[in-house]
């Protein structure tokens, strides 16, 4: 490892708090009688009910969603037999990888026993505490003896995942890898270096899979593990045991076409993989330090696909692909265990994920480079947030056609909307927008049409048939951008290109533009070169001209410029004072929607009220009951400035205008949250419980505070969405990623949807 390397892990473990992990409490303990449920007395009421019925302990405790990384320190990662305390990093890091990637809590484990009748004993006797046993470095033979006896023992999965987790990605990447270089699995010759507990059950699972066992050879520290060996032999690797003189890796590595490394560091030499078969599939697993480093591997065979189990390398082989989403398929169906079924289930998820494109956060997550099946992307990446998505339904499903599933999912379609919700903690309050954008797609112009978010974006909008894709932008550019990022759609097909630079409507266009802006001092000349360079005009006068049915532009550029030509083309909707820019937040305490937080620098009273009335109707659309709450730093009447009585006379318009709305103001942002706050200072509020639309005094008020949740709160943004175009458009910002745009686009299809009939097309050539 670079030293440099070794310098940042130990700070990251140190700083600037010792370890990886907390453990945090899920339900408030803020008073004497919070404290009298969580614990005693009325903690009692959940414990007998766990004594009355043992399947409620899944339902008034964590154990459900809890999995035991249990070791004993004899072979982690290939740093060998280090102990169960220096094994600790290593545990900590598993439980990390445990909630980031499928949500599981894990308490670590590291048990200071070798002998593996009393580590059975120790880790049986923990069934009470855990919904699964993930065992962890555990050496061989010993671990094939433990994991035996605790599947006997326990009625929880308990999953070796040194053996298993790896054997499932290592088939995944075989079967991708021997898909490409069109090899067939029962002629394939594997040599193995490692015949441990990694070792074993990727070749029992190779066999299960169709290798045929005559054409595997497998090496150890005592060399080829041959017939009628006496040293460091054991029933497990005896039967990869070979007749044959051979006793060196160097003797049996010839014509071998796949190299699959569980062992140490450096035995594959650059001399034994130019022995090997054509397109040799070169596996070298070995933690931290493979058995060939893949330069070494390259220099000598061009013709190589090579695995590491790094993150630094493309196509990292390594367990933290499979163990989160096998044990989240296994905990969410309350599987008994983890069986072939469904250890099968994951390497076919697996391995078809990987020849579908890659998604926006994969490709950010490693350095913008872009991801498609080949030879550098045999599998998905682990930050790849379909995994779950995929990976755990497909287990859950296999347990329960499997008949070992004691809580079988009741609708897949529901448990799909989980998983994808805690990928994209936008889905809960998407959901009811994506159904609606389904059932009418509308025709969504891209006025940033080469840039690769919107190209994702657009991929997502024709997968889940939420729209017809608009996009504007030069073909050769869109169509070369298309195919570098892996994406599927096709012109004519799926979506409708405009090219800027030359188009049949050009002059239709230009002359609209012009006769809108030529009392504005555009002659017909700038009218010209306008709608030849500037994309957003050009979708404005689609939208105004009926060739599409709402605009998606902001993701490169300024708001305001945005906005003007917005102003200039589309214009207000009838009796619509200004514009005002809705944002909105999704926060782990629930959503909430901020405005105005891009348009009006100082609105009146009057055009709070305008912006409060309209965003309420859009909140609507998200199907939430719009709770309102006008901000200000006075808190009912507290304070007698201008900003003060401007929020309070809003307030009282509101309060005359639209009295069915539940709003109220003015207050402070923590009155309008918290019910018991608000309650203490003005107990006759007509807003119950928290506000969800925040109307702030200011542009800079409202902005500013978006901002400060968005990043202090975690929160993902979804807009801003604008409000009181004639037309339905939405002019997103710069920092917008492809999930975003998908959002966006999909309030703009129901923002044109529920238009419709009301945006009467202009006539193309008027003007
Ligand atoms: N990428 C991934 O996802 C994973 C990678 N691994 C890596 O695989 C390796 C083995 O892990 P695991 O199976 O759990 O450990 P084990 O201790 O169970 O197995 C280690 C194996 O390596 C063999 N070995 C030791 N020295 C040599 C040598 N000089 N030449 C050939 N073989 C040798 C041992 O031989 P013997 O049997 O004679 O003692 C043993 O068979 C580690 O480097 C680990 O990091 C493991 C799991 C997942
Ligand atoms: C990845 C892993 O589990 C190991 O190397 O042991
Ligand atoms: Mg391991």
């Amino acid at each position: 490892m670079a030293d440099n390397l070794s310098e940042a892990a130990l700070a990251y473990h140190r700083q600037p708090r010792a370890g990886k992990l907390e453990v945090t409490a899920t339900k408030p303990l803020g008073n004497q009688r919070d404290l009298a449920l969580a614990y005693s007395p009325g903690v009692a009421a959940a414990c007998y009910a766990i004594v009355d019925d043992e399947a409620e302990a899944s339902q008034v405790t964590t154990r459900g969603n809890l999995v035991g990384v249990v070791t004993n320190g004899t072979a982690v990662l290939g740093l060998g037999s280090i102990g169960p305390l220096a094994a600790k990093p290593v545990m900590e890091g598993k439980a990390v990888l445990f909630k980031k990637f499928a949500g599981i809590d894990v308490f670590d484990i590291e048990i200071n026993e070798r002998d593996p009748e009393k580590l059975i004993d120790i880790i049986a006797s923990l069934e009470p505490t855990f919904g699964g046993i993930n065992l962890e470095d555990i050496k061989a033979p010993e671990c094939f003896i433990v994991e035996g006896a605790l599947r006997e023992k326990m009625d929880i999965p308990v999953f070796h995942d040194d053996q298993h987790g790896t054997a499932i990605i290592v088939n995944a990447a075989i079967y991708n890898g021997l898909r490409l270089i069109k090899k067939s699995v029962e002629d394939v010759k594997v040599v193995c270096s490692g015949a441990g507990a990694a070792a074993l059950a990727c070749l029992d699972l190779l066999v299960s899979q169709g290798v045929q066992r005559e054409n595997i050879w497998v090496t150890d520290i005592a060399g080829v593990v041959y017939d009628g060996r006496m040293d460091e032999m054991d029933p497990w690797k005896e039967k990869y045991a070979q007749a044959t003189d051979k006793r060196h890796l160097a003797e049996v590595i010839e014509g071998a076409d796949i190299f699959l490394g569980l062992s140490v560091p450096d035995v594959l030499k650059p001399d034994m993989v130019k022995q090997m078969a054509r397109d040799p599939m070169i596996l070298a697993l070995a933690n931290p330090v493979p058995e060939i480093m893949p330069e070494d591997a390259r220099a000598v065979r061009s013709d190589a696909i090579i695995a590491t189990g790094r993150s630094d390398y493309p196509n990292q082989v390594n367990n933290v692909l499979c163990f989160p989403f096998i044990f989240r398929g296994a905990l969410d169906v309350e599987s008994t265990t983890i069986n072939e079924e469904m250890k099968l289930a994951c390497v076919r998820a697996i391995a078809d994920l990987a020849t579908i494109e890659s998604s926006e956060v994969v490709t950010q997550a490693y350095g913008g480079q872009p991801t498609s099946f080949g030879r550098d992307y045999l599998i998905p990446r682990p930050f790849d947030p379909r995994l779950i998505i995929q990976v755990a339904p497909a287990v859950a499903k296999a347990a329960m056609d499997s008949g070992v599933a004691k809580r079988p999912i009741e609708d897949m379609a529901v448990y799909h909307q989980q998983l994808s919700e805690f990928v994209f903690r936008s889905g809960l309050v998407m959901k009811p927008v994506f159904e609606r954008a389904a059932e009418n797609p509308k025709r969504v112009f891209f006025a940033e049409g080469e840039a690769e978010r919107v190209l994702r974006a657009a991929q997502v909008l024709v997968d889940e048939r939420l729209a017809r894709p608009v996009i504007c932008g030069r073909p050769k550019v869109v169509e070369k951008r298309i195919r570098k990022l892996g994406l599927r759609i096709r012109e004519g097909e799926d979506y409708d290109l405009i090219n800027p630079l030359s188009d049949s409507r050009y002059s239709d266009y230009w002359r609209l533009y012009h006769s809108r802006m030529e009392r504005k001092g555009i002659s017909p000349d700038q009218a010209r070169t306008i709608v030849r360079t500037d994309s957003t005009v050009i979708g404005a006068l689609a939208v105004l001209r009926g060739d599409a049915d709402t605009m998606v532009c902001g993701v490169e550029g300024q708001y305001k410029a945005h906005l003007k030509h917005v102003n200039d083309i589309i214009g207000k909707a009838p009796e619509v004072y200004d514009f005002s820019a809705l944002s909105l937040l999704i926060t782990q305490k629930g959503t909430f929607f901020v405005a105005d937080t891009y348009v009006s620098d100082d609105p009146s009273a009057e055009e709070v009220v305008e912006m409060t009335a309209m965003s309420a109707e859009a909140v609507k659309r998200f199907g939430i009951t719009p709770k309102i709450a006008l901000i200000s730093h006075s808190n009912f009447g507290s304070h007698e400035d201008a900003s003060a009585q401007k929020m309070r006379r809003a307030t009282q318009l509101l309060h005359e205008k639209y009295p069915e709305l539940e709003v109220e103001g003015e207050m402070h942002a923590d009155a309008a949250l918290s019910e018991d706050i608000r309650e203490r200072i003005f107990p006759n509020s007509r807003l119950k419980g928290a506000a969800n639309l925040l109307i702030m005094p200011t542009i800079d008020a409202a902005n500013i505070s978006f901002n400060l949740l968005k990043v202090l709160g975690d929160a993902l943004p979804v807009g801003p969405l604008l409000i009181g175009a004639a037309n339905p458009v939405h002019i997103a910002t710069p920092s917008i990623t492809a999930r975003g745009v998908v959002n966006i686009s999909a309030v703009a299809v129901v923002d044109a949807q529920s238009r419709e009939a009301s945006a009467a097309p202009v006539e193309a050539d008027r003007g």
